[in-house]
């Protein structure tokens, strides 16, 4: 009996590593210029007359290094449905009609070319995991996902609503799982963020919300995960060499979000890019000095970019050379923080300009890199990668 059983786990187990086969990305189609939001945004929230809110709003969004984003809320969006306009009026309703639509659609955008460039039949996808901050429904937006791409009925589905930005992170951990205990499957991963629930005039009380809504930009993308790629058919990407989670120490209270009838509030303390930072360090040691690697510089990075600030004191506190964290920087300019899907934009960015600038892998020239996804808690995802020779 106990040999039958050991049989089983060995069959059932991969040879290899979990391994990224595939990458797409999709944003909706409006482009908000972050040199002119400041203007927009106060026009369109009726308030203009808060001359100093605005003045110190236009200064943090000159700062955030973003320059355009995505949107799926426009000003004919908001003129249908106004209550989501004021800081704190009951307005979930009109959201949830907005994105329980829309959520899915987007991400199916993503998966349609993360598939299209994976090169096999969609019908030997095995497993989908789907991840949205907001459009919380039964059945949920993976189970409209499958109908939308024509998946098998029998994919083995798993949804997260709600996380946040460090989901980006949990979705490789629980897709580096699958695949390497249930040999052969084929994971699509879609990570689909769209504002709709956060979008909300200002309030002299809450800054906090003005820094999300200087920063946070719409996006969906979508991998296919598996190991032991097949041979001249899938082209791995990089593997999925370990990947953990921590709530990190004395950081309780610094991001938080709240569903209320106004929709979902975002509460970030300002402490929060030093509490990041303070904790990379140790992390990466506990991983890689057992690897003889200590010089930081020797890897690649994926960083949530939650802000610059968070950037900035990260490559202060693991005094990283200049450029370490370019894609990283580039994502966040070219499409702002689009929470759980950002770091696999980076991802996708990191492979493309690998193979643009003949790097030899598709980590930067690097073999082993790091992909850190960020969100309330402060909970921290840590995926390590290890790239593939270009
Ligand atoms: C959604 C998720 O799950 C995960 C996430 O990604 S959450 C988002 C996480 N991101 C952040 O927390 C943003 C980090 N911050 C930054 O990158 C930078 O502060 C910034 C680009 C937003 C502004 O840059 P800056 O202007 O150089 O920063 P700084 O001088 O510190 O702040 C400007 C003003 O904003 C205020 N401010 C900054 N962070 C604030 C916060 N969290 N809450 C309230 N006010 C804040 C400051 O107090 C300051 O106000 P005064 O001018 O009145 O003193």
């Amino acid at each position: 009996m106990v040999g039958t059983v050991q049989h089983f786990r060995r069959t059932e187990r991969s040879d290899g590593l979990a391994t990224v086969l595939s990458i797409g990305t999709a944003n909706p189609p409006n482009v908000i210029e972050q040199s002119t939001f400041p203007d927009y945004y106060f026009r369109v929230t009726n308030s203009e007359h808060k001359v100093e809110l605005k003045e110190k709003f236009r200064r943090v969004c000159g700062r955030t290094t973003v320059k355009k984003r995505y949107t799926h809320v426009t000003e004919e969006v908001l003129k249908k449905n106004p209550n989501m306009i004021p800081y704190n009026a009951p307005s979930l309703d009109a959201r949830q009609d907005l994105v329980i639509t829309a959520v899915p659609k987007l991400g199916k955008e993503a998966a349609e070319k993360a598939l299209g460039e994976w090169g096999r039949p969609r019908s030997e996808i095995t497993h989908l995991i789907f991840n949205a901050m907001v459009g919380v429904d039964m059945p949920g937006a993976d189970y409209q996902l499958l109908k939308l791409l024509g998946l098998s009925s029998t994919v083995k589905r798993t949804m997260f609503y709600h996380l946040g930005c460090y989901a980006g992170g949990t979705v490789l951990r629980l897709a580096k799982d699958l695949a390497e205990n249930n040999k052969g499957a084929r994971v699509l991963v879609v990570c689909a963020e769209i504002m709709a629930l956060t979008f909300r005039g200002p309030d002299e009380a809450h800054f906090d919300n003005l820094i999300g809504q200087a920063i946070f930009g719409d996006g969906a993308a979508a991998l296919v995960v598996g190991a032991d790629p097949v041979e001249d058919v899938e082209k791995p990407v990089f593997e999925l060499a370990l990947a953990s989670q921590v709530v990190l120490p004395d950081s309780e209270g610094a991001v938080e979000g709240h569903l209320i009838e106004a929709g979902l509030t975002f509460h970030l303390l300002n402490k929060l890019p030093n509490i990041v930072a303070k904790n990379l360090e140790m992390s990466l040691a506990e991983v890689f000095e057992p690897l003889g690697i200590s010089d930081w510089d020797d890897l690649f990075y994926i960083v949530h970019p939650g802000g610059p600030a968070i950037l900035d004191k990260a490559e202060e506190q693991l005094k990283l050379k200049p450029g370490k964290l370019r894609a990283t920087r580039h994502v966040l300019s070219e499409y702002g923080n689009m929470s759980s899907a950002t770091v696999l934009f980076i991802m996708d960015e990191v492979r493309r300009r690998s193979a643009e600038e003949k790097k030899g892998t598709t980590g930067e020239g690097r073999e082993w890199g790091v992909l850190f996804g960020l969100g309330p808690g402060l909970t921290m995802e840590m995926v390590v990668l290890r790239s593939v020779p270009l």
